[in-house]
């Protein structure tokens, strides 16, 4: 068996084609949307993001506004751009690139909940908790997205997580307990004793731990949908979790890259374009 492809990269091509007609509908309306986003250092990892990110929005009709700040700048000062932005009527909303080596809860608080295109500061987060409507982090929404567009069954799924990352693993699991997605979840991580017996049960497997091939055929269950979104270099290369020979027994992989990376690109996007429309609405 050849696992079939959950095609991140075409996926986000479909969604900016959406997107663009709600752009379109939106500048009719009066409204541009607009992107910020801050960037703290010179990893070249979050450059290629942020770059890919701006790349985006021209490509579908959203202005941006990049704040880039040297390695050496100061919390206050990186939280002074945030205020900037706050106060920015051409921006719709922007986030902080991650990491950035400062304290990131204080920099997550200090973004208006309303601006907050990353869904990860503390109050939509607790929203997520009780089940409030709210920009939803855009990762674990990308993942469920991939699957939903490829007609992976999510409802009554058993769903082995690995990783309790903020940014992935623990949204990933609120979300994926939501009545409207109705699966099961297990959360692995570093703590977890057998991580094997877990995997071998799922239906769906989201491999978010950082650990390159720790997902390894024989532990997959067959023709599970098995999801890669852990982000390694190897030899300077984009390496993912999941070992070759899971194409071998599971149904569904999403590569990396071109699986939820992109993803992650499109429900920004959307993110965007919802509070934008919200505006007009309220
Ligand atoms: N403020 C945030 N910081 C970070 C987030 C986030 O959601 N918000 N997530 C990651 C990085 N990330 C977005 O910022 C991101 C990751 C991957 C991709 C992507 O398209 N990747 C490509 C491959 C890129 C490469 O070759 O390096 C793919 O998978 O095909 C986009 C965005 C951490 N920080």
């Amino acid at each position: 068996m050849t696992a079939q492809i959950l095609d991140g990269e075409a996926t986000l091509r479909t969604i900016k084609a959406e997107l663009t007609e709600r752009v379109a509908v939106l500048k009719e309306q009066g409204v541009v949307p607009g992107l910020g986003t801050v960037l703290v250092g010179d990893d070249p990892g979050s450059h290629w993001y942020v770059g890919a990110k701006h790349k985006d929005c021209a490509e579908i009709g959203i202005t941006s506004i990049r704040r880039d700040l040297p390695a050496t700048a100061s919390q206050a000062e990186v939280e002074a751009v945030i205020d900037e932005l706050n106060a920015d009527d051409g921006c719709t909303g922007f986030l902080v690139q991650q990491p950035t080596g400062l304290d990131e809860f204080a920099l997550l608080s200090r973004v208006d909940p309303d601006k907050d295109v990353d869904g990860l500061h503390p109050m939509n987060l607790g929203k997520l908790v009780l089940g409030e409507a709210g920009p939803l982090p855009c990762t674990p929404v990308g993942a469920i997205e991939l699957l939903r567009r490829h007609d992976v069954e999510i409802a009554g799924a058993e769903v082995v997580v690995v990783g309790r990352g903020l940014t992935v693993g623990r949204p990933l699991g609120l979300l994926l307990t939501r009545r409207s997605e109705n699966a099961t979840v297990t959360l692995c991580h570093t703590g977890t004793r057998d991580l094997a017996s877990h995997v071998r049960n799922a239906d769906i497997v989201v491999a978010a731990a950082g650990v390159p091939g720790i997902i390894t055929g024989d532990i997959v269950k067959p023709g599970a949908a098995v999801l890669d979104v852990g982000v390694s270099r190897v030899d300077g290369k984009v390496t993912g979790d999941v070992d070759r020979s899971v194409w071998d027994v599971a149904g569904w992989v999403s590569p990396n890259p071109k699986g939820v990376g992109p993803m992650t690109r499109a429900m920004l996007l959307t993110n965007i374009v919802e509070i934008a429309e919200r505006s007009v609405r309220s």
